[in-house]
Parts: structure tokens; sequence; C-alpha cells
């Protein structure tokens, strides 16, 4: 709703609603709609000034209406009225003003911000456009080039940008709305003839041709197949060829088409899904908004290799104080200038001096570590030495410290177990690189107290980071995830596919980059340690041939080999891919890796078909989804929205289709069973083809949408 009063003798006050955000709900939008008629009819009313409640201008139109029986009065004709109103209309800008938000604002004739608001156009980012005029008004304010820059992104701008490019017309550094009844009363006598954005010329660039073929191709190269970018520029090169309602007109006809898109659906499900992650819960009860976190002064890393020297920046940058240990000298030096390195450019780019610089202190010995609130220890993925740093941690750490790991894949309760007080102990599973990845996963045992996993989760949020709580588990939810993936892509090549193949059908598909490509990049060097570690390497130089079979379960060596030929990826120059010198990024198809290919194929008596990008997708994505099912049946991932958080902010899952278990939903979970069962019949040695029971299970009731899949769950979970 939006309540209405008269202050300062001659202003109509507005005030918007409907918190948390003030969205234009149905109820909001007839509030506008009836207390903006209420002020244009009163004499008295000389100007009117509009804000919204608790300090947030509006959030924008109320997404949760979106897929319902939209009622209330459309906000294209209300933000008409506002902007035809003979008496002057303030927008007083605090917090956010964002998408609809801001579009009513634009209808407003002046707009005035608090220093501290942030304001801008998101729809892109669900998969909508600003379709209350935003496309037709922006451009005509501030310019195509500006106006095309916040629409394609959906980026926030600070106040004093928008004061910048002319967005809005002053900044308050003290209360915005009495600052806007001030200039309310000022300007009430004064002609709106120029004030009226509709009525605006839009400019038109000299480069028109080359800016909007420019902006096209940068859309379409940056959104991996998202098509709300598109019908942005779309949009925009309307607004600068056509007469302001033709436009209009033309934003209406992009948007009918977004809106009912699988795209925005998704989009829209990933916002909520984000949200929902950082509301945790444990099977034993623990829950986000019962447990409270214990506030964290001073943390250290221990070992500052590629990811401690990332987490120790991403700390540093919260403002906190920060221990780093490393025990090789040479390391060490290393480490103190990447880490110097990362937080200056860092700065930099905030425009900001490093102060973090001052914040961390270097150590080689572990004693440095006895005051800190909070450890994350990153040394070799070595169980053996993990076990004896957590044995010594709990030795010097004062008590009452958390202990952390950020193994990949190792038992956390097994690290806890070698401490004096476990319920302290979780995982903190950072990405690389670890300052610039979003997703933490933090991973809770049987005995990890609740303060301990709200701890571990606040201090990610303070880290920027998203967040989400998961159960100990080999490879935790995402990398357990990843391993049935990689082994059916490993699969497709010894059956006729080649990595140029596998990768571009992924890449078509929306991941930055597909899956030989991200193992180069990572080093395959890695899975080969990990391998050996589980005793499934055969040493292939030994026999001539490594076996493609392991207790009975279909194995490919191929990965063994190449690493066995020194091939560790971009690192060594060589991997599934050739670059042109070690550390170089441009991977390029390598002739040896084919011919060594065709070679592996005829030792095993393997004969090359073809295969299409449907079969790549089906087995790489099926696999992988029905080890999410299986993760969900565990009990392992609350419910499929943490699933899908970690994957489109850990491992490239393409946002715009929303994650691997909506995706699911989408395809038809029918449709994955009967897949698996297809692939299951054809591979009898591959167990994780096998459909998991709770993806039967869901299937048999009727497959019903993803947010009910949490009952299905709980059904079973009850009844084991
Ligand atoms: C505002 C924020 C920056 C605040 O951040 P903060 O961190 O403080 O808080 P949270 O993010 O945790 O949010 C708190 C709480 O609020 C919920 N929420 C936030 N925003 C919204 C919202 N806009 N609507 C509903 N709910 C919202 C959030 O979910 C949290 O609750 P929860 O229970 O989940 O914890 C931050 O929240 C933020 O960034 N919000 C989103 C801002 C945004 O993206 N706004 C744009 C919205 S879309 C829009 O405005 C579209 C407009 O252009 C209008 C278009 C007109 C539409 C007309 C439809 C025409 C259809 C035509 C097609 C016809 C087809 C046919 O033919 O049938
Ligand atoms: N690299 C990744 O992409 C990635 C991603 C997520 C998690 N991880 C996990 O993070 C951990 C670290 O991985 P990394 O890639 O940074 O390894 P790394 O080999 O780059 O670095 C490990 C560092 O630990 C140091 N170290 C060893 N023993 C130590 C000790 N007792 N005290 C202090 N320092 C010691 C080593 O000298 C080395 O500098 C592993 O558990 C790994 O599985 C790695």
């Amino acid at each position: 709703m939006a309540q209405y009063t008269r202050v300062s003798g001659s202003v109509g006050l507005i005030t918007l609603q409907n918190p948390p955000v003030n969205a234009l709900s149905a109820a909001v939008r007839q509030g506008i709609v009836d207390t903006v008629k209420r002020a244009l009819g009163d004499p008295k009313v000389k100007s009117v000034v509009i804000c919204g409640q608790n300090g947030i201008f509006c959030g924008g139109a109320d997404i949760k209406e979106f897929g319902t029986n939209m009622s209330g009065p459309p906000l294209v004709p209300m933000i008409h009225a506002i902007e035809a109103a003979n008496k002057p209309v303030v927008a007083a800008i605090e917090g956010s003003a964002l998408g609809g938000g801001l579009e009513l604002a634009l209808g407003c004739h002046y707009r005035i911000a608090h220093s501290k608001a942030r304001l801008g156009l998101p729809e892109v980012s669900l998969g909508l456009l600003p379709a209350a005029g935003g496309t037709q008004r922006l451009p005509r304010l501030i310019g195509v080039p500006a106006a095309l820059d916040l629409i394609t992104t959906g980026r926030h701008v600070t106040a004093a940008e928008a004061l910048q490019l002319g967005v809005v017309d002053r900044v308050a550094e003290h209360s915005t709305v009495d600052a806007a009844v001030k200039f309310a009363l000022s300007v009430a006598a004064k002609s709106l003839d120029a004030r009226r954005i509709s009525t605006y010329p839009c400019p038109r660039p000299s480069d028109f041709d080359a800016l909007f073929e420019g902006a096209m191709q940068k859309v379409r190269q940056s959104a991996r197949g998202a098509i709300a970018p598109v019908a942005c520029v779309q949009a925009v090169r309307a607004a600068a060829t056509r007469p302001y309602l033709q436009g209009m007109e033309r934003e209406k006809e992009l948007m009918a088409t977004l809106f009912t898109s699988g795209q925005a659906r998704a989009l829209q499900y990933c916002f909520f899904a984000q949200r929902a992650v950082s509301k945790w819960n444990m099977p034993n009860g623990a829950r986000w908004d019962t447990s409270k976190p214990r506030p964290v002064h001073k943390a250290a890393v221990i070992g500052l290799g590629t990811m401690g020297r990332g987490i120790a920046v991403a700390l540093a940058q919260t403002g906190m104080s920060v221990v780093a240990v490393e025990t090789q000298e040479k390391q060490l030096m290393e480490a103190k200038q990447a880490v110097s390195g990362m937080l200056e450019r860092g700065a930099k780019r905030r425009g900001l001096t490093p102060a973090a610089l001052h914040k961390i202190s270097y150590s080689h010995d572990i004693q440095a570590v006895a005051d800190v609130d909070l450890v994350i220890e990153a040394v070799f993925e070595d169980m053996a030495l993990k076990k004896k740093v957590f044995q010594q941690l709990s030795a010097v750490c004062k008590p009452g410290t958390f202990l952390c790991t950020n193994t990949s894949a190792l038992d956390v309760d097994h690290l806890a177990s070698q401490t004096r007080n476990p319920e302290l102990v979780v995982g903190m599973h950072f990405f690389a690189p670890a300052h610039v990845m979003k997703l933490l996963e933090v991973v809770y045992g049987p005995q990890s107290s609740p303060q301990a996993v709200a701890t571990a989760m606040q201090l990610g949020k303070k880290m920027g980071k998203v967040s989400v709580a998961v159960g100990n588990c080999r490879g935790f939810v995402g990398n357990r995830m990843l391993k049935p993936y990689i082994e059916q892509a490993f699969f497709l090549l010894e059956e006729g596919a080649t990595p140029e193949l596998v990768d571009r059908a992924l890449e078509e598909f929306g991941f930055p980059m597909g899956v030989f490509r991200m193992s180069d990049l990572s080093g395959l060097d890695v899975g080969w340690r990990v391998r050996k570690g589980d005793g499934l390497v055969e040493s292939g130089s030994a026999s001539g041939q490594p076996t493609r079979l392991r207790e009975g379960r279909r194995y490919s060596p191929l990965g063994d080999l190449l690493c066995e030929q020194g091939r560790f990826g971009q690192k060594t120059g060589r991997g599934w891919y050739q670059y042109d010198k070690p550390g170089s990024r441009v991977a390029r198809s390598d002739p040896w890796f084919h011919s060594f290919l065709e070679e592996y194929r005829a030792r095993h008596g393997l004969v090359a078909r073809r295969i299409d990008h449907q079969e790549v997708l089906e087995r790489c994505l099926y696999v992988l989804i029905n080890e999410g099912f299986r993760i969900l049946e565990d009990g392992i991932a609350a419910g499929p929205e943490d699933i899908d958080i970690i994957y489109v902010f850990g491992y490239g899952w393409p946002r715009h289709r929303g994650g691997p278990m909506f995706y699911a939903g989408m395809v038809g979970l029918a449709t994955v069973l009967e897949r698996l069962e297809h692939y299951r019949q054809a591979h009898p040695d591959v167990p994780y083809l096998q459909p998991c029971s709770l993806l039967r299970r869901l299937v048999a009731s009727g497959s019903p949408p993803v947010h009910r899949w949490r009952e299905v769950i709980k059904k079973l979970h009850s009844q084991l």
C-alpha cells in the first residue's frame, strides 16, 4: 500500500509501504494510483514527494507476483499519469531504487537520492527487461551508450555515479525526504514542460550502427545463450529509432516474449534460491535463525599455496587481522608478494588504498595462531598431513577457536576427531581463485556445533560469498557431482568423441568452459593424485595397457596416461589440448592427442562411433543430476536450491538454466529417468547411470515442481 500525508502545508507526501523492499505489489500500485489522484485533486497541494518506508525507496516490481494472475493497476499507465501530472512530483530515493522502482522515479519530474543509495535496472538478471518505460526513458535521459551499459548489465550505480550520469538531480547527505520536501516547495510553481523525460528526443550517437552492432556482439558473447540481454539491446535501439509511444510498444512486445520464457523462470528461481540457502538448517534441527554466530576479529590461514593466498586476501578485505602461516620459505616469500599484489589490484579497482595490506602478518610457525578466533587450513590435500595440522592446531589455539578446513573432498569428521573439541570443526570449502569466486561450501559433520556453522556462514557473507551449508561426504556436494560428470566425458572419448566435441556441446549449453578445457586449467594432476590415493591408478608403462575395469566398474585410465606423460594441462603446456607454452591459456587442438586416442582405442578394441551433442549433454548432465538426487536422498544438501546455487556460483552452470536440479525439472523428470535407464542399459558397468530412487519416487508422484521436492524428500527420510 501507500500512505498519504500533507506536509509543510502544500506538499503531498506518498510513502510506499511493503516491507522489506517496498516492492510494487498490486496493493502498492493501487495505493500509488489512489494517493497520486488525491494529491493532484487537492488544491492545497502544490507539489508531491514519493518515498519508501524504512529507508528504502523501492526494490521494483514484486517478483513473487510474476507467474500468478497479476491483478491491480498496471505500472506503465500509473507511471505515465505521474509524469503527466500538472504538479511537480519528486522522488526521494533512499536505500535502493531498482527495476520498476527506478522506472517509477524516472516518471517523476525530479529525483533526489541519498548519498548511500543504489540505483539500477537489474531486470536482465531476472531474464526480463525494464518494461515500465525504463528502456525508453533512460536513453532519453542519459544517452544511449550509458543506458545500454546499465540496462544490459543490470549493474547498480552509486548515488554519486547516478548524479554524474544525470539519472538523479541532486544527492542528499542527510534526510532525503526532508531535502525532497524542501526542494518540492521550491519548484512548486515552475513549469514542467522540460521535466517529462518521455518528451525528450533520444540523442542519436554519430556512430549509431557501430554502437549497436558492438553492443549486440558484446552481449551475445557474454550472455552464453541468455536471451534477455539481446532483447535489452533491441529495446534501447527502439528508443533511439522510434518515437516514444512506438518504442513503448516495442518494449512491451519484447517483454511479452521474455516474461513467459523458461530462462526468466530459471533466473527468478535463482534469485530466490540464493536467498533461501542463507536460511540453512541441519538434520539435527539446528537452524540459521536460532544459531548465533560468534564474532571473528582475527583469523589465520595455514598453507599459502594457490588457495591459502586467495583466502588470506578474502579475509583481510573484510578488515580483520589475519595471520598467514607457511612452512616453506620460498612459498612464503612468493605468497607475500602475490597476496600484496592481489590486495593492491583489488583496492585500485575499487578506488581505495590497500589498507588490508597491513592487516596480514606472516609466519613459519604455527604457534603464531595462538590468539586467533578462527583458522582455515589450506595445506596439501593429504589426510596424514592435515591430521597432523589439526592435532597441532588443537594444542596451540586458545580455547573456543573454530578450526576449519578447505579440503576439497576429505572427511571433515575424521579431521574433527583429531582435535579436543570436534564441535568447533567445520569445512570451509572455497573455490579457486578464492578471493574471486563467490561460492563457499560450509561443511558440517554430526559433531559440528550450530555456532560453528553459523560463524562460518556469517564469515562467508562478510567475505562477499554465497555460502551454502552442506553435510559431510566425499567431495561434499559440488565435487561429488563432478566425479560422474567427468567420468562420462572420459568414456565419451573412448567411444568416439573428441575433447573438442564434448567441450563444444557443453559450451553451447552455456558453461564458460567444457570439461576438458576446465580440466586443463585446474590441472590434470589434481584428479590423478586423488585416483592414486584411491588405489585406482595402474601404471600404463608397466603393463603396456592399464585395464578399463576397477572392482567390476568401468574405468577410463585416459587421464592417468596423460599424466604419466607429464601432460598436466595449461601449466605444462600440454593436456587434453596443446598450448603455445606452459601457462598459456589458449587451447588448441592437439594432433598428438588425437593419434594417441586412436591408438588407445585400437589397443583396447574400441570402435569409434559418431557421437552427437545431445548424447554428450544427456550423459554428462543427467549423470551429474542423478548424483544430485542421491545427495538429496542422503540428506547432504537440504534442498535442490542448495545444489543449484553451488553449481551456478561454483561450477559455471549457466544461470539462465537455473542449476542442474531446476534444469531436470524443466527437461522433465520422467525424461531424465528414461534417458538414464536407456544409458544404464547400454553401459551396465557404470553404476552412476543407475537412476536414483528419489528420482524414481518423484516421477512416480507425478514429477512435482522443484519447490515441492522437499516434501517428498522429508517423507522419504521419515520412512527410513
Ligand atoms: C532490494 C535489494 C537490493 C535488497 O537487498 P537486501 O540484501 O537488503 O535484501 P534481500 O535481497 O535479502 O531481500 C529481502 C527480501 O525481499 C525479497 N525481495 C527483494 N526484492 C524483491 C522484489 N522485487 N519482489 C519481491 N520480493 C523481493 C527477497 O526475496 C527477500 O525475501 P526472502 O523471503 O526471499 O528472504 C535486493 O532484494 C534486490 O536486489 N532485489 C531485487 C531487485 C530487482 O531485481 N528488481 C527488479 C524487479 S523486476 C521489475 O521491476 C520489472 C519492471 O521493469 C516492471 C515491468 C512491468 C511488468 C509488467 C508485466 C508485463 C507482462 C507482460 C507479459 C504478458 C505475457 C502474456 O502475454 O501473458
Ligand atoms: N587448488 C584448487 O583449485 C582447490 C580448490 C578448492 C580446495 N582446494 C583444497 O585446498 C587445499 C590447498 O590446495 P592448494 O591448491 O592451495 O595447494 P598448494 O599445493 O598450492 O598449497 C599448499 C601449501 O601448503 C603448504 N604447507 C604444507 N604443509 C604445511 C604446514 N604443515 N603448515 C603450513 N603450510 C603447509 C605448502 O608448502 C603449500 O604452499 C587442499 O586441501 C585442496 O584440496 C584446492
